[in-house]
């Protein structure tokens, strides 16, 4: 049977809660958007094929509960991405403030070196109720040296955008790794499908895969 697809990797989620992690992965995946906030409890994940340059790209898209008391079951996720997306809301500054702490977070984590890790700026269809300008999170992303997209998953403003890049990221970051492999696998990348395969998340629905690991 043909390969569904050349590379496999993880994409991480993080953010306070409430800033629409989940509705920005429903959005990508399924072109749905939900109007109330269940929260996310642990972890779960999605996933998704992309078409980058000729290369098929399968990403498994983690999302995290952004409640503080899930802090422990989260952090545990953030070694095994390659890249991150840490996403605010801009109708909250505090969310916004918070980002900082994400971002140290993540570094304590020991995260790859080589981790992907854009700004979202989330919510953008809600200009009436702005809290963060354009220009802050801009600014911010450049201290980080990250890319920066403002999103909406009520519109789907930015969002194939937003996650198509960071795929380019994380695929240009291993490109070397492939390119000696002559578009093989390396171990990094080919971890979450090990564990596909091994069954530690399982789920008979393709899209859709919910887990606590
Ligand atoms: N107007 C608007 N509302 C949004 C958008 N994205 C999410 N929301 C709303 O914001 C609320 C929270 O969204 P969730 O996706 O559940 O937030 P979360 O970050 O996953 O929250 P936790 O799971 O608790 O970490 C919901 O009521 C969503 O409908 C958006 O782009 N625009």
């Amino acid at each position: 049977m043909a390969k569904q697809y050349d590379v496999l990797f993880r994409l991480l989620l993080l953010g306070d809660s409430g800033v629409g992690k989940t509705c920005l992965l429903c959005r990508f995946t399924d072109n749905e958007f939900h109007p109330s906030h269940i929260s996310t409890i642990g972890v779960d994940f999605k996933m998704k094929t992309l078409d980058i340059d000729g290369i098929k790209v399968r990403i498994q898209i983690w999302d995290t509960a952004g409640q503080e008391r899930y802090q422990t079951i989260t952090k545990q996720y953030y070694r095994r991405a390659q890249g991150i997306f840490l996403v605010y809301d801009i109708t909250s500054e505090r969310s916004f403030q918070h980002i900082m702490k994400w971002a140290s977070d993540v570094d304590e984590q020991y995260a790859p070196e080589r981790v992907q890790k854009i700004l979202v700026g989330n919510k953008c269809d809600e200009q009436q109720k702005r809290q963060v300008a354009t220009e802050q999170g801009n600014t911010l992303a450049k201290a980080y040296g990250m890319d920066f997209f403002e999103t909406s998953a009520f519109t789907n403003h930015n969002i194939t955008e937003s996650f198509t890049r960071l795929a380019e990221l994380v695929l240009q970051a291993n490109k070397k790794d492939l390119d000696l492999l002559g578009g093989s696998l390396n171990d990094e990348l080919n971890l979450a499908a090990l564990e596909e395969q091994e069954g530690l998340c399982n789920s008979n629905d393709d899209t859709h895969k919910s887990c606590w690991c």
